[in-house]
Parts: structure tokens; C-alpha cells; sequence
């Protein structure tokens, strides 16, 4: 171990001198190329050096014995002097029986070893011994490394993913090296590993396929912010840093879009036929007056009747280019027609090429004649389109006509109002299409026009900053690992690079640009996205080389997917591959049967995975007289009795004011709803959907009856909350216990 770590500490230093001597030569400008050049090869060192030092903990946490007496140690990265390899990546091939290999077939090991470690210290080890004849069946069964996992399974939850490189199982194994290509699918019930798996392949890939991925750079989706901030020390902590971890309300560069909309309006905007609604509502802006228009030009009048703009409509339409391309093509043929108009009312007869270029350009600054050409085929954004469409019953009907009116009156909203967010997560995806049927909008065109409303100038600046912080977290970082931070101030430094994007990473790039093709795409909780959504994502991902992880019981939204062929098909012809996650190992079995008794009501036909712990305490409920009196006592009493480490109160939608008040009033330190303290909180208040995807050593579920009614997939929902807990589970209650839930004991009376 010491040796391996006196390697590691001479790589830092090494790496540091580089970066120095790098930023040494800053001062002394140079050309353009010779700065990118500079910056370039910083910001490789200084990634370089990052990685190093997330490597500090477990950096070795296996050895591999082969039955022909070599050795190899694992870690979490690979290590080399002169003479000869160190430490292998858990990634090569090389270490992969450390994770495959079974008394069955042990891949020529005669033994593995899982090495516990504290700071740079071994604590402890567990041998599995692979050339011992005669081992039983259920030796045989056991899970790799028990000892060491069962061990990781009951470490106190800290409010942080972290990684398993040290315990990944072989089911496990498999997944996170499946080849790049193709769409992979990995189902799996809750608790089976699906999000931590997840992210290992994603260290994988980038690792087995660096060259590809550097340039294309990995896209991670997650459900929420709250539950990126739960995942995203997971790929530091295996050294990779450049992926991109982003919700879909982000996925529109410029705008962070977290209000959600009501189910019944997200399911109505998550519907595929809202891709024909937009192109009917772009159309809808391409129009032809009923009356002609007279354009009153000082010395002459112009006709602008239906018949030229029916024929200029038409030209552009078949030009086959999108609306703000295609309206080049409109223009110019009505200018083309009213140009004559105005050469014979002017008493020139026939005019040729020239004169008919010169009076077209005439009229085009006319303001009679702009005003007319706007209203007939407008520049659009897609934030013009969206809350134009929105906020219009008319422009609605026409392009709703397949809704019914009650699905149109769902889609009706007021108008933005300065300062308050207006768009929901169900309206990016819409963004995005808006995006793709309307084509870009030339910068200069845009600027002269003065075209951005409100909305739009907010969503520029929004992107503006958010470059900016990419600036200025870039600055900090090399700064800081620099120690030239007292010399130079963040803010001048970022501000000398801005401009040139040669030294930002793939991922900061790419958080930017729409249209940017990912080389990877790693979709968790896949079974809540909406086809909107879908679209949206595909489109990022052109090759389908694709990861997405999820779990079709624990579908919540009224819009999400009910089998991965609906999801897949329409986007893969079919060709997409399953793998199958059946082990849990977050909650224990008693808590895991109550959960298995409401899956069955969602499906008799889906099997909950099988558990690895037992629980210390049975799970229970409690009849209180009134929720918002009694759960701030149950919380508190809960909180007295544990070993600390964190918990949840998850409640039903409709009760979340009422009852993240009453907690928030009466436990100290709880906190409610989702924000930046909700992982690190002693207690959060948070709805099912909120809860997605997370853990928390104890849970309490409040009114699981309101959880089961509340919603179409109210069974998906109660099971989800069910199984976030690695220890406890405790059901508050008012009227009678649903029967799903019969199982459950009363709580136990404190001693
Ligand atoms: N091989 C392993 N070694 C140690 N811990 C593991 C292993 N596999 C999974 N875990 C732990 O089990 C817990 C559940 O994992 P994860 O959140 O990835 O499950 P999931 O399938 O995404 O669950 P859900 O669908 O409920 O969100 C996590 O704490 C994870 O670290």
C-alpha cells in the first residue's frame, strides 16, 4: 500500500510542476494560438491533477491471486513505475474477474482478495478462495465479496451516492461493460443498483472508449436537482469529470426549467401528438390575409392580395427549408410581385433583372411593407411560438383541432409576467421542438429586429451567466490547485479567456449547444419521460449509443412509459437490448414484502427483487387523529430512537404545504420540499416524486391511503416511497390502513 500511494504522491507533484511551469509562462502573452495552446494544455494538467487527488481514498481495494502465481492489485485507477505495473483501473480487462469470477468459473484466480482500507491504512480483508474443491452449493451462491458488501450495505447513509467500485457484483459487471453501441435497456426494481450502475458504466466507457467520448463527451439525465446532487460525487470520486449530469427541464440551453405542471396538463403536453400541434401552430403564423392588404406608400398604393400571398406561401413552403430559412423565400416573392405592381403604377412598363432588384430592395424598407411581411410570415423564436400558441384560445384551436377542448383548455395559460418563472418542465421538450421546426434566426437579424420579448431576453441572459460561471469555476479551479489564487482574481482570469472556448471541456461546451450529438447518452429513471421527452432526447443522440436505466412498475407520471417496446421501437425499429437487474440491495426483506404486497396492485404480474439484509426493526404503522397535530411527534420520536443518518417523511402531493410546515414548525433542523439543504438535512419533507430515485436510512410514509387515490399510478407512487429506506420504514395513518398495506405491525411502544 505505501508504495502504491509514494507513486501516487509523486505523480501529484510531477503533475503540479507541469502546471506550474504552464502558468508560469502566462504573464508573458504570446499570440492567440500560443494562449489556447496554453490554456489547453492547463486545463489538462489541472484535470490531471483533479483526478489524482480524488483517488486519495480506496485508491487500492483488491488483489487478484492467479493459480499461476502472479498477482495484480485493483484500484480505482492505474498505476506504473520503470519497472512495471502497480495497480490496474478497475475498468481494464485485466480486472474483471475481480467482479466475474464464481467458485463455477473463476477465471484462472486461485484467490481474490477485498482489501479494506481507512485513510492509507488496510483495516481489513476478505478472501474468496476459488481452488478449494468440494465447496458447497450454497458457497457457490454467495455474492462476491460478502463480507465486504454486506459490510458497505450498512455503513449510515450520508445524504451522498457513492461508488461501489469495490463491491460491484457480477450482474452488475456485465452491464457496465456492454459494449458502447446500441440501446441498452437495464430494468431492475428498486434498490437493485440501476443509478449506481449506471454511473460505473459511464466511467467505463469513457475509460475503454476515451478518444470517442472526449470529443462527443457522456449526457446524464436524471429525474431532478435534488437527485444530481445525490449522484454527482459518484464519477469525481472514480476520477471523471467531464459528464454532463442535467434534468430535461435543462435541456433548452439558457433556461432551468423546475416548475412542474399539474399530471393531467403535463400528460397533455407530454403526448406525441403535440409534435403535429407545433407544426400546425408554425403554419398557423404562415397566413394569408382574408382581405387585401393596401399599402399606402406616399406617392402609389399596393395591392397585397390573397392571390400573391397564396402563391408566395406555397414557393416557400415547397422550398423545403424551415420557417425562418423559408421566410427569404416568401418575402422575396411578394416583394418580386409587388415590385412590378409598382413599376407599371409608376408608368415603367416592363422592367428587367436589375430595375427589379433595385425596387425590390426599395420596398423592403418600407415600413407599410415590413409591417405587412411580419404579420404574413414572422421571424419566431421558439419562446414566441410556445407562449404564443399558449396564450391564444384561437391559435390553440387551429392547431389543437386533434385535442378535445378540454385537453386545449389544459394547454391555456396567462401570459408572462416580468420576474416570475413561467415555463414547467413539460414545456421544454415543446422548447425543443419549437426549436427544430423553426431553424435558427440569423444573430444580426435578430439584434436589428429587436425581436426578443421579455422571456427570450431573460433566457439569453440566463445563458450568458451561465457561460460566465463556466468561466469563472474554470478560473477558481486552476487558481486554486495553482496556489496563484492571491495573485490573480478569478474574474480578471476568466475574463482574459472568455471568447475563446478552446479551453473549455466537452461537457461545458456541450451543456450550451442544442444541437449538440452526444457520444453516450445515460437516461436514469427513464420510465417518467414523456414521448415529448423522448423526442427531445433522441435527437441529442443520433447514434442511439445509449444506457436507459429504470423501472416500468415505479412509473409515476401520467405521461411515463408503460413497457420499454412503446418507449424504444419508435426510435430503435425495435433493435434495443435488456438486461436485468434482481437483486436489491438497499432495502431489507421484512420492509421489501410490504413493498411487494402494493406491486402486485400494480401488477400481479411484476416480481420485486430479492433482498440481501434483513431489517433491525420490523417496519410498522401508527393511527394518529390528525396528521399535521401527530407527525411532527412520530418524526420527532423517530429521530430520538435512531442511530442517526438520515430520514424522509414522504407525503402525498396535495398534503405537502400542510404537513412540510407542520414538520418544519415542530422538528428542528427538518426542512421542506426540494432544495440545497434537502440532502443534508437530520429530516426532509418531500412528495413521492420528489423522493425519486433517492435513499435515506429511515422513512416514514404519511397518509398512504392519499398516496393511493391521488393519482392514476397512486399504487407505482406508494411503492416507490416503500422502498426508499436502507434500515426503517414507518407508515403514519389517519382512517383505516389500506389493505395493500395489511401486512404491516403497529408500532412498537417506546421502551
Ligand atoms: N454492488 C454494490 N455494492 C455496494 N452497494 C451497492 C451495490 N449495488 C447497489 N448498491 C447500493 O444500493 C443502493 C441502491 O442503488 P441505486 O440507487 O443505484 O438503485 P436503483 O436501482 O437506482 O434504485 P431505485 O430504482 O429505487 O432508484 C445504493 O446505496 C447503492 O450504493
Amino acid at each position: 500500500m505505501s508504495r502504491l500511494y509514494a507513486r501516487l504522491d509523486a505523480l501529484r507533484a510531477s503533475t503540479q510542476l507541469s502546471l506550474d511551469q504552464v502558468l508560469g509562462q502566462g504573464g508573458r502573452g504570446g499570440t492567440h494560438q500560443n494562449r489556447s495552446e496554453r490554456d489547453s494544455m492547463a486545463g489538462m494538467h489541472s484535470a490531471r491533477l483533479a483526478r489524482l487527488w480524488a483517488v486519495e481514498n480506496g485508491l487500492c481495494f483488491g488483489r487478484l491471486d492467479h493459480t499461476d502465481q502472479t498477482s495484480h492489485y485493483i484500484g480505482r485507477i492505474g498505476l506504473s513505475d520503470d519497472r512495471q505495473r502497480l495497480l490496474i483501473d478497475w475498468r481494464a480487462p485485466v480486472a474483471q474477474p475481480f467482479y466475474r469470477a464464481t467458485p463455477a468459473s473463476p477465471m484462472g484466480l486461485a484467490r481474490r482478495r477485498h482489501l479494506q482500507t481507512r485513510g492509507r491504512r488496510v483495516i481489513g480483508v476478505d478472501d474468496d478462495l476459488f481452488d478449494l474443491d468440494g465447496l458447497s452449493d450454497d458457497a457457490r451462491a454467495t455474492l462476491n465479496g460478502e463480507a465486504a458488501l454486506l459490510a458497505s450495505l450498512a455503513e449510515t447513509r450520508t445524504g451522498r451516492m457513492r461508488d461501489i467500485v469495490a463491491t460491484i457484483q457480477a450482474e452488475q459487471d456485465r452491464i457496465i461493460r456492454a459494449d458502447l453501441p446500441g440501446v441498452l435497456v437495464v430494468q431492475g426494481g428498486p434498490g437493485t443498483g440501476k443509478t449506481v450502475v449506471a454511473l460505473h458504466r459511464a466511467a467505463y466507457l469513457l475509460y475503454t472508449h476515451r478518444e470517442k467520448l472526449d470529443r462527443r463527451g457522456v449526457l446524464i439525465l436524471g429525474p431532478n436537482l435534488t437527485f444530481l446532487r445525490y449522484i454527482e460525487q459518484v464519477l469525481p470520486s472514480l476520477g471523471e469529470t467531464d459528464v454532463l449530469l442535467m434534468t430535461i427541464g435543462e435541456m433548452f440551453p439558457g433556461l432551468t426549467a423546475t416548475l412542474r405542471d399539474r399530471p393531467e396538463v403535463a400528460q397533455v403536453k407530454g403526448d406525441a401528438r403535440m409534435a403535429g400541434v407545433l407544426a400546425r401552430a408554425v403554419r398557423d403564423r404562415q397566413r394569408v390575409p382574408a382581405e387585401t392588404i393596401h399599402l399606402d406608400l406616399g406617392r402609389i398604393t399596393l395591392r397585397l392580395d390573397r392571390h400573391i400571398c397564396e402563391g408566395a406561401r406555397s414557393k416557400a413552403m415547397r422550398s423545403g427549408r424551415l420557417h425562418n430559412q423559408a421566410r427569404a423565400v416568401f418575402v422575396r416573392q411578394v416583394l418580386n410581385k409587388l415590385a412590378r405592381q409598382a413599376a407599371k403604377l409608376l408608368g415603367r412598363g416592363v422592367i428587367d433583372d436589375d430595375e427589379l432588384a433595385d425596387l425590390r430592395e426599395e420596398l423592403r424598407t418600407e415600413p407599410a411593407v415590413k409591417t405587412a411581411l411580419n404579420r404574413l410570415w414572422p421571424y419566431l423564436t421558439p419562446h414566441q411560438l410556445l407562449i404564443g400558441l399558449f396564450t391564444s384560445r384561437e391559435r390553440l384551436d387551429y392547431a389543437a383541432a386533434d385535442f378535445t377542448p378540454d385537453e386545449r383548455a389544459l394547454m391555456l395559460r396567462d401570459s408572462p409576467q416580468r420576474g416570475r418563472p413561467w415555463y414547467t418542465e413539460s414545456d421544454v421538450p415543446l422548447l425543443d421542438e419549437a426549436a427544430e421546426l423553426l431553424g435558427e434566426i440569423d444573430e444580426a437579424v435578430l439584434r436589428a429586429t429587436a425581436l426578443q420579448n421579455e422571456e427570450e431576453l431573460a433566457a439569453s441572459r440566463a445563458a450568458e451567466e451561465h457561460e460566465r460561471q463556466f468561466e469563472l469555476t474554470y478560473a477558481r479551479e486552476v487558481l486554486q490547485l495553482t496556489g496563484l489564487s492571491d495573485i490573480i482574481d478569478a474574474e480578471r482570469f476568466a475574463e482574459r479567456h472568455s471568447g475563446d472556448v478552446s479551453h473549455l471541456t466537452t461537457a461545458e461546451r456541450a451543456a450550451t449547444d442544442r444541437t449538440w450529438a452526444f457520444g453516450h447518452v445515460i437516461v436514469d429513471e427513464a420510465q417518467e419521460l414523456s414521448p415529448m421527452a423522448w423526442r427531445m432526447v433522441m435527437r441529442r443522440c443520433p447514434a442511439r449509443s445509449m444506457t436507459v436505466v429504470g423501472d416500468i412498475a415505479q412509473t409515476g407520471s401520467t405521461s411515463g412509459g408503460r413497457s420499454w417496446n412503446a418507449v424504444l421501437d419508435p426510435y430503435t425499429g425495435g433493435r434495443w437490448r435488456e438486461e436485468r437487474l434482481t437483486v436489491n440491495y438497499r432495502t431489507p426483506a421484512e420492509l421489501m414484502a410490504v413493498a411487494a404486497d402494493v406491486l402486485a396492485a400494480v401488477d400481479p404480474a411484476l416480481e420485486a427483487p430479492a433482498s440481501v439484509r434483513e431489517a433491525a426493526e420490523a417496519p410498522w404503522s401508527v393511527r394518529v387523529a390528525s396528521l399535521a397535530a401527530d407527525l411532527p411527534g412520530v418524526v420527532a420520536a423517530g429521530l430520538a430512537a435512531g442511530t442517526g443518518g438520515t430520514m424522509a417523511v414522504l407525503v402525498p402531493e396535495s398534503a405537502m404545504a400542510e404537513l412540510g410546515a407542520a414538520v418544519t414548525a415542530g422538528v428542528p433542523g427538518a426542512v421542506a420540499g426540494p432544495g440545497a439543504t434537502t440532502l443534508e438535512a437530520p429530516v426532509a419533507v418531500l412528495t413521492v416524486a420528489d423522493a425519486k430515485g433517492l435513499e435515506f436510512d429511515s422513512v416514514l410514509v404519511a397518509a398512504p391511503d392519499r398516496i393511493l387515490t391521488e393519482s392514476v399510478r397512486g399504487a407505482s407512487d406508494l411503492y416507490v416511497a416503500l422502498t426508499r429506506a436502507t434500515r426503517t420504514l414507518g407508515v403514519v395513518h389517519t382512517g383505516p390502513l389500506p389493505t395493500v398495506l395489511a401486512r404491516l405491525a403497529p408500532r412498537p411502544a417506546a421502551p
